[in-house]
């Protein structure tokens, strides 16, 4: 699997990318991963007919994840086999058993859990994913709101799963990115408001700030 799951150095994923010349540029940047939100209802929405004008491309260069929330299993299962994104991201309630023929078929998939609190950790290997990602609990809007969580259940989740790779999400900024790092040690950190300057358009001075803070702190 690719060194972005590896959850011995801290990766960045930048989230909610809509622009073809912002994700030429992250790959310009170095940057491991990038998200595409597939869930209409985002302010980062890109339709997968847009997505796959410019993604193809980018095979190979970054990790290409499209972000899922409660998506017919075909629309998902279409992308992934047409080669226009690597990895799916399921951010909604979608359930063990939705998540079953991905994981039985080798997609590789990451379940996002919205953390509310201890109980929102338990029973995540049920899911088979490839990855787990840990968000704000956001309900109705599901993610990309900005905000932080607890970041102490992040690390007891991650000491007790060591060989799961785990990425941090909700309201990483450059601001934050170091202390998210050195106290988490998550495989990667995952944003998207603390990356952009409005919705779903990439602020690079930003990113750079983002992508300096987790070096000095790894
Ligand atoms: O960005 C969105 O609009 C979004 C909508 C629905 C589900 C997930 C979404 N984004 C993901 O949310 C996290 C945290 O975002 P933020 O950094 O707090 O803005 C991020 O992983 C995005 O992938």
């Amino acid at each position: 699997m690719h060194h972005f799951f590896h959850p011995s150095t801290t990766s960045l994923k930048v989230c909610g990318v809509t622009l073809e010349s912002d994700a030429h540029q992250l790959v310009a940047e170095g940057i491991t991963a990038l998200g595409v939100n597939f869930w209409p209802k985002s302010k980062r929405y890109l339709p997968p007919v847009d997505a796959a004008k410019f993604l193809p491309a980018l095979k190979e260069k970054i990790l290409r994840v499209g972000v899922f929330v409660n998506a017919p299993t075909q629309e998902v299962l279409s992308l992934l086999k047409e080669d226009i994104i690597d990895v799916a991201q399921f951010h909604g309630d979608e359930t063990p058993e939705y998540c079953a023929p991905f994981a039985e078929n080798g997609h590789p998939f990451i379940r996002a859990i919205g953390v509310k609190n201890a109980d929102s950790l338990t029973n995540i290997h049920d899911y088979q994913a490839s990855a787990i990602l840990l968000d704000a609990h956001a309900p109705g809007v599901y993610g990309g709101t900005g905000d932080t969580f607890d970041w102490n259940l992040a690390r007891t989740f991650i000491s007790k799963n060591p060989t799961l790779p785990v990425l941090l999400a909700g309201g990483i900024t450059a601001e934050n990115a170091a202390e998210a790092t050195t106290l988490v040690h998550p495989a990667a950190l995952d944003l998207a408001s603390g990356s952009e300057s409005t919705p779903g358009i990439k602020d690079f001075d930003k990113i750079r700030a983002i992508q300096a803070a987790i070096s000095t702190a790894q």
